[in-house]
């Protein structure tokens, strides 16, 4: 079979942009995202600064919390509390992860669900899983874009998850059940996982470990979505050089898959994208405006 259809990310991502900054420019007043930083993780530094300047583009308000990594859970609270209440600000998103003395579930949970752009708060799981209207989770609601993008019909399909976090495997789980699929969930415990992904027509993977997804465990003619984002060595690009790899290995899958997405320029930028989204979501249901058909 020929070299597998490559499905980009980057482009797409800034297509539904461009769509939301139209939305938002006919809005009586601009939508606000607040994003809070805990701590200095250089990596999620590099996402605060990508999301602040790509929602400034669409036409939107960004305020940034960057709070110290001594921060107490308690300070995190009243942060939440007060973003809760700001009229201005339609969508609250606190990066994970937060430093381990703070109880995450307890942060999540104090998010106001109607301003949950992340989808993360237990009534908008819920309301997903119950099929009711709800904020989705932006990274599966990115990968599930991807894939119709090249599937638009997935309904019957065998659909593999590897990965059963919170924030992508299980939402995205969700996501391909609402689709029809035939969803399989796998995880470190799962036996022998080659052959549990050579079933799926559909094949998410989000594990974060470089490359483990090997090209023979695809099965040909597949739509593979690569969620890992790994920094690796990479001495070929010089001493002390990274690059960012998937959970799949790229060039093997490529051989054997029907489309597959990159790593960077594949679910990455649709994360963003669909935190707009969202936070455009958010903001048309908390003040009455018609929301906008995207
Ligand atoms: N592109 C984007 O926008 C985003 C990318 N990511 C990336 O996606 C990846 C996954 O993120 P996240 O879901 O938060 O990660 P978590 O670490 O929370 O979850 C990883 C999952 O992978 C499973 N797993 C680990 N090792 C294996 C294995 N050897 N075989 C099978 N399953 C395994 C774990 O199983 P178990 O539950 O049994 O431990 C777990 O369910 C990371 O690389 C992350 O950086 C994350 C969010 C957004
Ligand atoms: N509350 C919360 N919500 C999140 O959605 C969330 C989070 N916490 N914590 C961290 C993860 C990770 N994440 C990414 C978003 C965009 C890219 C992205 O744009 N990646 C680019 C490249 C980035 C680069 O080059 O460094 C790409 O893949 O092409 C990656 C990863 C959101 N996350």
């Amino acid at each position: 079979m020929s070299d597998a259809a490559l499905i980009d990310g980057k482009a797409t991502a800034e297509a539904l942009r461009a769509r939301i900054a139209a939305a938002v420019a006919t809005l009586p007043e601009p939508p606000g995202l607040a994003v809070v930083l805990v701590g200095e993780d250089p990596a999620s530094q590099v996402y605060v600064r990508n999301k602040a300047r790509q929602t400034h583009e669409a036409g939107m308000r960004s305020f940034e919390h960057r709070l110290p990594v001594t921060t107490s859970q308690g300070e995190l609270l009243d942060l939440v509390a007060r973003l809760n209440a700001d009229p201005a600000v339609d969508g609250i998103l606190v990066q994970l992860p937060l430093p381990s003395r703070i109880d995450a579930n307890a942060v999540i949970e104090a998010i106001d669900p109607a301003k949950d752009v992340d989808g993360f708060h237990p009534m908008n799981t819920g309301r997903l899983a119950a099929g009711l209207p709800g904020l989705v989770p932006c990274t599966p609601l990115g990968c599930l874009m991807l894939a119709r993008s090249v599937r638009p019909d997935l309904s019957g399909l065998e659909a593999v998850v590897v990965g059963r976090s919170n924030i992508v495997g299980k939402p995205m789980a969700q996501l391909l059940l609402a689709e029809s699929c035939t969803v399989t969930i796998a995880h470190s415990r799962t036996r022998d996982l080659a052959e549990v992904c050579r079933r799926a027509d559909i094949l998410v993977a989000a594990v974060g470990r470089p490359r483990m997804i090997e090209g023979s465990w695809i099965k040909p003619g597949a739509v593979v979505i690569d969620v890992g984002i790994n920094r690796v060595a990479a001495p070929d690009l010089g001493e002390g050089k990274t690059r960012l790899v998937g959970d799949v290995d790229f060039a093997g899958a490529r051989e054997r898959a029907g489309a597959i997405t990159p790593v960077p320029g594949g679910v990455g930028p649709m994360t963003i994208a669909c935190l707009l989204r969202n936070t455009l979501q958010a903001a048309c249901r908390r003040r009455g405006w018609a929301a906008p058909d995207l």
